[in-house]
């Protein structure tokens, strides 16, 4: 049977092609100098060979150059040039891609890797032209050529002037229309800015003429305008640059140049991987939290580079959400690109570069704790409720990751301290990890329930975030030891014979706290001794896994304006309070019943709770007083 070659619509595939593969038209840029850049390039590989080339890395640059009045915009290159025939070819056949060609048939060497694999970027021209005339004159040819199209009708090449070995790449703008400017592709600032942004790592010069305003030769007072050629691009990636010659000055210029803070990092990262897999990559960690940092407007990720041509502004699968602050750049020839160049193929390449630089920066941020402790205390006051937010979200997955990243404020040393620090420092007889938790420092520092543990000489963490005791409860333990909570029913203090006396005593006086939760009703769970006050006359405490921190946390968020912690009024049996209470039961039901609701309402401003009827409270204490 015959076999039929497929028929392309050529006019319609360019338009689909124009239209439909790239998000934003300033790309068209960023694709006409990485070709410029890949003829360049070629040359350098041409000279590897022959012997009578040679190279002189000064001599090669790129111009891009606007013509306001004519719409004319233009980008010259001294590359290697084309012949008729590779314009035929290269720019008269889409998707027929030289330079992957060219890249098959030379082994790339020293890094100057050939950008274009495609054979279609350049046709990205039409986004923003109506019509474009490629000159250009082949390395060893006497002969230029030119190709022009108006990208609808085919394109025609013939024979042209041109003096030097090179090609010029001239693009007539489109006029305005309701929904684009075209007119700020001759803005030499626009202009300017898509370089910078897309092609500041392209090897060799990117210069533009550009009007500055300097003061004149004669009179330095005055000030007149004068246009001057500059090089817009930085040129040499500081990534590819050796570690040794970099100093914490250069990283902190980047930092600021790419504007990924106004702060001064507190560590930079710098990785170069060489292997089976390759890429390097600068990240920071910074000081201060942006102003959008924990709100949802916030974006994370990496800038995304290929051969020092930027593909992604921030590209998310590079981060974890837990290290959402982290800032910087990666680039790497290994990607598996789209044809668009905006956005990645999913593929173990990147999966596994975030791994790489995932654990890279676990052990930064562990040998800051360990070594830069000020430092790390910066950044901890900065980032660390992501941190603590980070172990309970996603169902404490990350939980593990981030557990010796935690510090807390330490009841006993009154500074941050780790939960290694913590459990060091454990004497022998302790079981559990003691927390409290309150408004602030000096609050918890009073409460009630603080009293049995810091008197056996334990510390206990001061939780004042409210996501702290959430994460607590997702890691459960830390190296085997449980967190327990100063609030909690049983404290784990108490020895076997001691337990016995206190339930005996509870059992004494049963019938007293009966009749106080009778007259508490719904309020409170139960009415006990307590086992953990020593001055205090009462506290409240709560039974199973919602304490009341966490309820006020939870009650302040929409949905859960009903959630309760179950609350247990605990009395000091050996206050002053106690026998007068004992003696109440026994002769005046309805003083009891006074003094209970006082000792309630005490417990609930002692936990930082609100008061149900703040009235009848100060009318139940003039009761007493008259
Ligand atoms: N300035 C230039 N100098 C020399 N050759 C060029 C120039 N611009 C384009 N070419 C040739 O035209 C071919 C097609 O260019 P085009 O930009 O469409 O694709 P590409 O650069 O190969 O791939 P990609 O789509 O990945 O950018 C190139 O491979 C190259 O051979």
């Amino acid at each position: 049977m015959e076999k039929k070659q497929f028929q392309a619509e050529s006019k319609r595939l360019l338009e689909m092609m124009i239209n439909s593969i790239y998000t934003q038209k300033e790309i068209f840029l960023r694709e006409l100098i990485s070709n410029a850049s890949d003829a360049i390039d070629k040359l350098y590989y041409k000279a590897l060979t022959d012997e009578e080339l040679s190279f002189n890395q000064e001599d090669y640059y790129i111009k891009v150059s606007a013509d306001k009045e004519k719409r004319l915009l233009t980008i010259t290159d001294t590359g290697i040039g084309m012949s008729a025939e590779e314009l035929e070819q290269n720019l008269g056949t889409i998707a027929k891609s030289g330079s992957l060609a060219f890249k098959k048939e030379n082994e790339i060497k020293d890094g100057h890797d050939i950008i274009g694999q495609f054979g279609v970027g350049f046709y990205s021209a039409f986004m923003v032209a109506d019509a474009v005339t490629v000159k250009t004159k082949q390395l060893g040819s006497e002969q230029g050529f030119k190709w022009e199209s108006n990208g609808a009708d085919g394109y025609t090449i013939e024979p042209c002037e041109k003096e030097t070995v090179g090609t010029e790449i001239i693009l007539k703008i489109k006029e305005n229309t309701e929904d684009d400017n075209f007119d700020e592709y001759l803005e030499t600032y626009r202009l300017q800015a898509i370089i910078k942004k897309y092609s500041d790592f392209i090897r060799y010069p990117i210069k533009m003429d550009v009007t500055v305003q300097k003061p004149k030769a004669d009179k330095e007072e005055e000030l007149e305008e004068v246009t001057e050629e500059q090089t817009i691009n930085s040129m040499v990636p500081i990534w590819k640059k050796n570690k040794s010659e970099l100093t914490d000055e250069d990283y902190e210029n980047f930092y600021h140049e790419k504007r990924y803070g106004f702060d001064k990092p507190v560590k930079h990262i710098h990785i170069s991987v060489d292997g089976t897999l390759r890429y390097n990559a600068i990240l920071f960690i910074p000081e201060r939290t942006p102003f959008d940092f924990y709100t949802k407007e916030y974006e994370k990720g990496l800038e995304l580079y290929s051969n020092g041509v930027l593909i992604m502004e921030k590209c998310a699968d590079l981060l974890p959400d837990y290290f959402s602050f982290v800032k910087g750049m990666v680039d790497s020839e290994d990607l598996s690109l789209n044809i668009s160049r905006e956005m990645l193929q999913h593929d173990r390449q990147l999966k596994m570069i975030a791994k790489n630089i995932t654990s890279k920066i676990k052990s930064q941020l562990k040998g800051l704790l360990k070594n830069e402790r000020e430092k790390y205390e910066t950044f901890y006051e900065s980032f660390g409720r992501q941190l603590k937010y980070s172990v309970y979200s996603d169902f404490g997955q990350h939980k593990e990751e981030l557990q010796d990243l935690l510090l807390f404020y330490s009841g006993k040393e009154k500074k941050l301290i780790s939960l290694d620090e913590y459990i060091e420092k454990m004497p022998e007889e302790q079981k559990y990890i003691y927390y409290a938790t309150g408004a602030s420092h000096h609050r918890i520092e009073k409460l009630p329930q603080t009293e049995l543990v810091a008197e056996k000489g334990f510390d206990i963490l001061y939780f004042t975030d409210d996501v702290d005791e959430f994460a607590i409860k997702a890691l459960a333990s830390y190296k085997d030891k449980q967190f327990k909570s100063v609030s909690s029913g049983d404290l784990g203090l108490e020895d076997a014979e001691e337990q016995a006396k206190t339930e005996a005593e509870q059992e004494e006086h049963k019938a007293l706290f009966e009749h106080m939760k009778q007259t508490l009703g719904d309020k409170v769970k139960d009415v006990r001794l307590s086992k953990r006050l020593r001055s205090h006359p009462v506290c409240l405490t709560a039974e199973g896994e919602l304490s009341i921190e966490m309820e006020k946390v939870l009650q302040a968020m929409p949905d859960n304006p009903n959630v309760k912690a179950e609350k247990v009024l605990e009395i000091n049996g050996d206050h002053d309070i106690f026998p007068t209470l004992k003696e109440a039961y026994e002769q005046d039901k309805e003083k009891l019943e006074l003094y209970t609701n006082l000792l309630y309402n005490q417990a609930l401003l002692i936990e930082g709770l609100p008061i149900e009827d703040p009235v009848e409270f100060t009318n139940n204490m003039c009761k007493v007083m008259a």
